[in-house]
């Protein structure tokens, strides 16, 4: 039996995936072969020696120790592009509350006080503090088309807008996606000075930090609206504070509230609903779990973020699936083991992704337990499983 542990609530239509008779599902295992989790923060979490797999039901893994996790060979999964739709559809309500004054005109709306006939007056006379401006003809900058970010450019397009997008490590297959009247910015300072709205799909490492702070704010045009439904962090919230208080900034639309933000008024601040939808819940859960059960049960391994992609069609009597270093001469020790104990390999593959590797191997015989745990004591060998 498997042993899975969930430290999020994860959507059912992903766990009955995983049949009865082969996995226990539980939030507290302590022993668990993965564990599954959105938002939880993982990395003061007391991991077992059994844990193979991490699968995150979402996009963002920076909850996630993933160095910690690659040094004993753990495969941290993620579910890219799952609830691409749903931020892509936040973000357009973010962008129409901002530019039509939205949440402060309701908020205006829940003070009015009197009879019908006297709020119709009132509503008349007090509607001219948040008229707007339209989204046509205006320019959206999108930093960092991945999943996400060309959705939103792509709808931005279509509702008549200019867009710009800065991403330097834009994939082939994004770029492909990309609506081909969206511009590409040449550099972020570029995009920064020509956006009426500028919307934030990058992950948070130490390059995205405070990409927007007090000395790039001055390169925004006045009056421009920042969306954040990307994470804390990237944009420094003092900054923008301070934009809003100036006049530079027109609005915030952001994910991630904090008491400076929630009590702004020109600020729309939600509490992170980016991917908080039935379908994208769905869609993330049933994508980790299907990742999860594959590599558990065969190693095959798909959309890892420390580990390359590896699927091998199974074909003879034992599979050896091997986590290690990306070293030099890894192959050859390993063949020289198996050799050794007089096992043929049938059918190999092996890939790297930064200085992790994977190697996955069908053999003709059956492994013995020593077997394995010699290959376990080769250096750089992080994890070896037979299947
Ligand atoms: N609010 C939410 O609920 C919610 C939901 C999903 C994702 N997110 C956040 O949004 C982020 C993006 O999600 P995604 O699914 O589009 O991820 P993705 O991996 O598909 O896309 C990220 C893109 O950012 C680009 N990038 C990286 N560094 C960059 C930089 N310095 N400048 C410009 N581009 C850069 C990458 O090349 C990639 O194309 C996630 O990492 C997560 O933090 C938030
Ligand atoms: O990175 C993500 O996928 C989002 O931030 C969603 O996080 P959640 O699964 O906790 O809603």
């Amino acid at each position: 039996m498997y042993k899975i542990q969930t430290l999020n609530a994860i959507s059912p239509k992903g766990l009955n995936r995983l049949p009865a008779d082969r996995y226990i599902v539980s939030d507290h295992s302590t022993d668990a072969d993965a564990i599954l989790l959105r938002s939880f923060k993982l990395h003061d979490y007391p991991f077992s020696n059994n844990l193979l797999a991490v699968a995150r039901a979402g996009s963002g893994t920076n909850n996630v120790p993933i160095q910690t996790l690659s040094e004993s060979g753990v495969v941290v999964f993620n579910a890219p592009g799952a609830n691409a739709n749903a931020v892509k559809e936040l973000v357009l309500a973010g962008m129409l509350m901002g530019c039509r004054n939205i949440s402060p005109a309701m908020d205006f709306v829940h003070s009015l006080q009197g009879t019908d006939a006297e709020m119709s007056v009132a509503v008349e006379a007090g509607k001219k503090q948040f008229g707007g401006f339209e989204l046509p003809g205006r320019t959206l900058g999108v930093i960092g088309l991945g999943a996400i970010g060309v959705k939103i450019a792509n709808a931005a397009r279509s509702l008549g807008m200019n867009v710009i997008g800065y991403d330097p490590t834009i994939t082939i297959e994004r770029a492909w996606q990309l609506d081909s009247d969206v511009e590409a910015a040449p550099n972020l300072d570029a995009l920064l000075a020509e956006s009426d709205f500028i919307t934030f799909h990058v992950p948070l490492i130490d390059s995205t930090r405070n990409l927007i702070n007090a000395a790039s704010l001055q390169k925004l045009k006045d009056g421009v609206i920042l969306l954040n439904f990307a994470r804390n962090g990237i944009l420094d919230d003092s900054a923008v504070l301070a934009g809003l208080e100036s006049g530079k900034v027109y609005a915030y639309v952001c994910d991630f509230p904090s008491n400076a933000l929630r009590t702004n008024r020109r600020v729309i601040t939600l509490p992170h609903l980016g991917a908080s939808t039935r379908e994208a819940e769905e869609n993330c859960a049933i994508m980790v779990v299907d990742q999860m059960r594959d590599y558990l049960e065969n190693g095959n391994i798909c959309n890892s973020v420390n580990l390359p992609n590896v699927k091998l069609r199974r074909t003879g009597l034992t599979r050896i699936a091997v986590v290690n270093q990306n070293n030099p001469d890894m192959l050859g020790k390993i063949s020289h083991v198996l050799g050794q104990a007089g096992v043929n390999i049938a059918h190999m593959l092996n890939d790297s992704k930064g200085n992790m590797a994977y190697t996955l191997m069908d053999v003709d015989s059956v492994v013995s337990e020593d077997t394995r745990v010699a290959l376990s004591a080769i250096p750089g060998v992080l994890k070896v499983r037979l299947l």
